[in-house]
């Protein structure tokens, strides 16, 4: 399994719950609006605190029977829907934050992700789709355990969404990491979700 997730949270008004268990690939979080899927997301990274249930990923359990993993060793890379680069950092600086591994590892992600030729430059100067290919890259070389995706192509164009989309199933299908990725649109959650949650 690569999601094991039995959760409930209160959020003011709104009762968030989910059960789900989840083999290889891509899941995907689909919903209207307010119904907790960035919520969700949040638990599993260690960042909101379930008040009640469990989480496992891959096998190793996070949340729950009194355990509650800090994030930071949860070792989740996150993605949100603006890419939330360093505005003071390079490209290059961006990536290099929180970075694990070997160089060989650098040059592999930077290649897939086609953001070579942007390491000298400053994230102000990035359009969206290429500033959100640097968010991915620098999620990936911390060397997550899984991805997180909350609704990383929202904010593109069509053009733009195809190169992400691309990385995406890249991360999916040769690193195979464990993805959650939340989405409201239908035809991303039909093609990069292995399996698609309704919430
Ligand atoms: N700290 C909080 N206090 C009160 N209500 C909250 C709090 N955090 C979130 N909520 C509410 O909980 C609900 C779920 O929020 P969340 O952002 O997880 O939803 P979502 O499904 O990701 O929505 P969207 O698709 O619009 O991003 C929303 O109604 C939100 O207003």
């Amino acid at each position: 399994m690569s999601f094991e997730i039995d959760i409930e949270k209160r959020l003011g008004d709104t009762q968030v719950s989910l059960t789900l268990a989840a083999g290889e690939g891509a899941t995907v979080l689909f919903g209207p609006s307010g119904v907790g899927k960035s919520s969700v997301l949040n638990m599993v990274a260690g960042l909101l605190r379930p008040d009640r249930g469990r989480i496992a990923v891959d096998g190793e359990p996070l949340f729950g029977d009194g355990l509650d993993v800090p994030p930071e060793r949860r070792r989740a890379g996150y993605v949100f829907q603006e890419a939330r680069l360093f505005p003071h950092k390079r490209v290059r600086a961006n990536l290099l934050y929180g970075v694990r591994g070997e160089a060989q590892r650098f040059e592999d992600i930077i290649g897939f992700l086609g953001i070579g030729h942007l390491l000298e430059r400053w994230p102000r100067t990035l359009s969206g789709g290429e500033a959100q290919r640097v968010a991915i890259g620098r999620a990936l070389l911390s060397q997550p355990r899984f991805l997180l995706l909350d609704e990383p192509l929202s904010s593109l164009d069509r053009a733009r969404r195809e190169e992400i989309m691309l990385a995406i199933e890249h991360v999916r299908d040769v690193l195979k990491l464990p993805i959650l990725m939340v989405t409201h649109d239908p035809e991303e959650a039909e093609r990069i979700g292995n399996r698609v949650v309704r919430m």
